[in-house]
């Protein structure tokens, strides 16, 4: 294994990796320091299954329980089905014979890839790394930079319609039940129907000691009747309709909830075409565009009518939040377009505002429909409308602690849900016979359970802890004693928080609301508060209060010290902005900001200097902070336009400011000679390199594919200054 791990991952990072990666394994590795990679893209991962690509993210997965483990994991896709369809169809057009994600699988080997494809799908990745809980802030050089330059905020005013709506009864929040095991046991989950008859849903599901067991589920009848409400409503305000989901973490229950929505939108559409719609297989789970791309294969005059009917439906319906207005892409197209932690925030920064089918703004009614962490999105809206929008220029910071190692919650939750067969019972079994967790469902409720183990959970708290104390700022957990879950998690902290120093600290424990709420006032005021959040909330936090802070949530500190000693540094907060490769393809400008690689690959460097007492890595790592630094000053962050300074342009200067702090150190001769020369090349080159890279934008740029490009193609476009190539190699 080499000493650092740099993953190979998807769409706008992978494309920035194609310029940035021979930079950084040139000035690794004139200190001895070897950066390797591991594919953990889409494309790379459905090969696997296949035997036509190595397993890179299970070998990962075993060298993070390691303390050798060092890996900067970039933000990877996770897939919606719609995404691994178009993945699979891209591959076996590119050659590779793998066999189709079939919806309805019938014969054996059907099944068998399409159970295969399922462990492909949704959050597949992250979890599996995630063997440390998260610490995610803005690094002081990007909170200066964004006090001294801050980004545009939309306004908001008192009279603006924008809200959340969400369930507040019959919803996984109201239906939980949590309990904290006094012994390990191996339960096993099962439906028990109204005749009495049980049926095992999940045969083994073993549980600690000391952990907290969650189970809950969500009424469909309720959920479809908030929908109805909630549309109508929303017509009656003149707003826009928006659901704001996680389809890709949550991945077995919010496609289902995002696909009820579907159906309640479209419902006199659904009820005029069930025939054709259940011969066509559509599956709403997968979004309206299912409905879209089926009826192509109908003949013209049916085609014809569905498209008419699907026109008066939304000409009847309030107008749709819009993924791409000028394309006609509603929100409920595809279920991965609107993700709930980029998108919320989306909207509080432009000031309440999404975009409707005319391609003007508009506010928004919000529907969340669970309402565990719904009313956190509320009362940032609500504190924005009573103070107006945040300064970037003045406000404080809410830096997260989450608690996520091992699976921890909801986002752990997949191989726990199950849509309920029929009325009856669902409940967990302990091995002694003893019923630890039951609900009564009826057919289609979506009941899932989770855990959160112990160990984690105290990693948690002392990780708070260290935060607060070298911060000195507060420490919030945002945890509600009136939710059952939460109310197991507070016993835990209250019996945990005594096993460190906190003389003199200030620790809270709040419900997420109020928490959110003070949080607001206190960054309002310049103060900050560090959020300490269960997992989900870890999701959301490290977006909002980045994106309103700093601008992204791509500039953020995102490190992941692994509970056996390992380091894994995330690269930033987001995603891998789609939007981003599609400028690229279309104009040659690629507008991602690497500065979530600077600072993760900054932190690695550390752990490795700490770790294997390398004070060669220690110095790379402090020279590169300072030329990131160096860099935020001159504000030479991409530009989001075409011809102007891009993500490779950033990269030329982050090679040069840090070449230069490598020449100008006296602590390392041979690195101080070995840099010395590249400084001076990469300076006096320096116009010629920075017209190279803008001369080659505002074409169209073809990259072999989209998930499986072409490496060539994509080291070509990524790569374009033969001055800049020569002088790194
Ligand atoms: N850690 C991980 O692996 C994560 C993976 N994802 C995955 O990423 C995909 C896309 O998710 P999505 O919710 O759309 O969120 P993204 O964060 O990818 O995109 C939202 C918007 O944020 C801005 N943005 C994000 N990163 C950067 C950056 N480095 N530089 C500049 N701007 C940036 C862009 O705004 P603009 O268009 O205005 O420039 C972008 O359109 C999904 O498959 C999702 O599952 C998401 C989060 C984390
Ligand atoms: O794993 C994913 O799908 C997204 C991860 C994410 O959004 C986050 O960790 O902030
Ligand atoms: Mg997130």
């Amino acid at each position: 294994m080499t000493d650092i791990i740099y993953t190979i991952v998807d769409e706008a990072p992978e494309l920035a990796s194609g310029s940035f990666l021979p930079i950084i394994q040139k000035f690794a590795g004139a200190a001895g320091i070897e950066v390797g990679t591991k594919d953990i893209s889409v494309a790379a991962r459905i090969l696997a299954l296949f035997d036509l690509h190595s397993d890179d993210l299970a070998e990962l997965g075993d060298l993070v329980k390691t303390p050798e483990a060092n890996v900067i994991k970039l933000p990877n896709v996770s897939a919606s089905v719609p995404q691994l369809v178009a993945a699979i169809k891209e591959l076996q057009d590119h050659g590779f014979d793998i066999p189709d994600y079939v919806e309805n699988p019938q014969t054996d080997a059907e099944k068998e890839a399409r159970a295969k494809y399922d462990t492909v799908k949704g959050s597949a990745v992250n979890p599996v790394l995630r063997e440390g809980n998260s610490d995610r802030r803005a690094p002081f050089a990007v909170k200066q930079f964004a006090k001294n330059n801050p980004h545009r905020m939309g306004k908001w005013t008192k009279d603006s319609k924008t809200h959340v709506a969400t369930m507040g009864h019959d919803d996984f929040a109201s239906n939980e039940k949590s309990v904290t095991l006094d012994a390990a046991t191996e339960a096993k989950i099962e439906f028990v129907g109204k005749d009495g008859s049980a049926s095992t849903l999940k045969a083994s599901l073993p549980l600690q000691a000391g952990e907290v067991l969650d189970a809950t589920f969500m009424s469909v009848k309720a959920l479809r009747t908030f929908l109805a409400e909630q549309i109508a409503e929303t017509k009656e305000q003149g707003i826009l309709f928006s659901l704001h989901m996680k389809a890709t973490m949550m991945k077995v229950s919010d496609p289902v909830i995002f696909g009820h929505c579907v159906e309640v939108f479209f419902a006199p559409v659904f009820e005029k075409h069930a025939a054709t719609f259940a011969e066509l297989n559509v599956d709403v789970n997968n979004g309206f565009g299912d409905v879209i791309s089926k009826i192509e294969s109908l003949d013209a005059a049916k085609k014809a009518e569905i498209e008419a009917d699907i026109k008066a439906c939304l000409a009847d319906q309030p107008d749709m939040y819009m993924v791409d207005s000028d394309k006609g892409i509603t929100n409920l197209h595809v279920p991965s377009d609107v993700i709930i932690d980029a998108s919320m925030p989306a909207v509080i920064k432009a000031g309440g505002i999404g975009w409707g089918p005319d391609g003007n703004s508009a506010d928004t009614k919000c529907v969340i429909p669970d309402s565990s962490y719904a009313g956190v999105y509320d009362a940032v809206i609500e504190f924005c409308k009573e103070n107006g929008e945040f300064n970037p220029a003045t406000m404080g910071s809410v830096p997260n602690v989450g608690l996520m190692a091992q699976k921890a919650e909801e986002y752990g939750s997949h191989p726990q849900t199950f849509m309920a067969p029929a009325e009856g019972t669902i409940r967990i079994v302990a091995a002694d016979g003893s019923v630890l967790i039951e609900h009564n469902v009826e057919e289609g409720d979506i009941w899932r359970a989770c855990m959160a183990k112990d160990a984690p959970i105290q990693d948690w708290v002392k990780l708070a802890v260290s935060r607060a104390r070298a911060t000195g700022s507060t420490a919030i957990f945002w945890l509600d004693e009136n939710r059952a879950h939460d109310a197991q998690l507070i016993k835990k902290v209250n019996a945990y928080l005594p096993n460190h120093d906190t003389s003199g600290l200030d620790i809270k424990i709040m419900a997420p609301a109020d928490a959110c709420k003070l949080s607001c006032e206190m960054i309002h005021k310049g103060e900050d508060a560090i959020s300490v959040t269960g997992n989900v909330l870890r999701d959301y936090n490290t977006d909002l209060f980045p994106i309103l802070e700093v601008g992204t949530s791509a500039k953020m500190l995102s490190v992941v010290p692994l509970m056996n000693g390992g380091g894994l540094f995330e690269t930033g907060a987001g995603g891998s902005a789609p939007k981003h490769v599609q400028q690229m393809v279309a104009e040659g400008h690629l507008r991602w900001d690497s500065l979530g690689e600077f600072c993760a690959l900054g932190a690695s460097f550390e752990h490795l200097a700490n770790v294997k007492n390398n004070p060669s890595a220690s110095l790379l790592g402090k020279t590169l902070d300072e030329a990131t630094a160096k860099l935020l000053d001159k504000n030479e962050s991409p530009s989001r336009k075409v011809n102007e300074h891009d993500n490779r342009g950033s990269h030329f200067c982050i090679a040069l400011y840090w070449a230069e702090a490598l020449a100008a150190q006296d602590e390392d001769a041979k690195l101080k000679e070995f840099f010395a020369p590249i400084a001076k090349a990469l300076a006096d080159n320096e116009d010629k390199i920075r017209a190279e890279l803008i001369e080659c934008q505002g074409d169209a740029v073809d990259l072999g594919g989209y998930y499986h490009q072409d490496q060539d193609k994509r080291i070509a476009a990524m790569r374009p200054s033969a001055t800049l190539n020569a002088i790194i190699g």
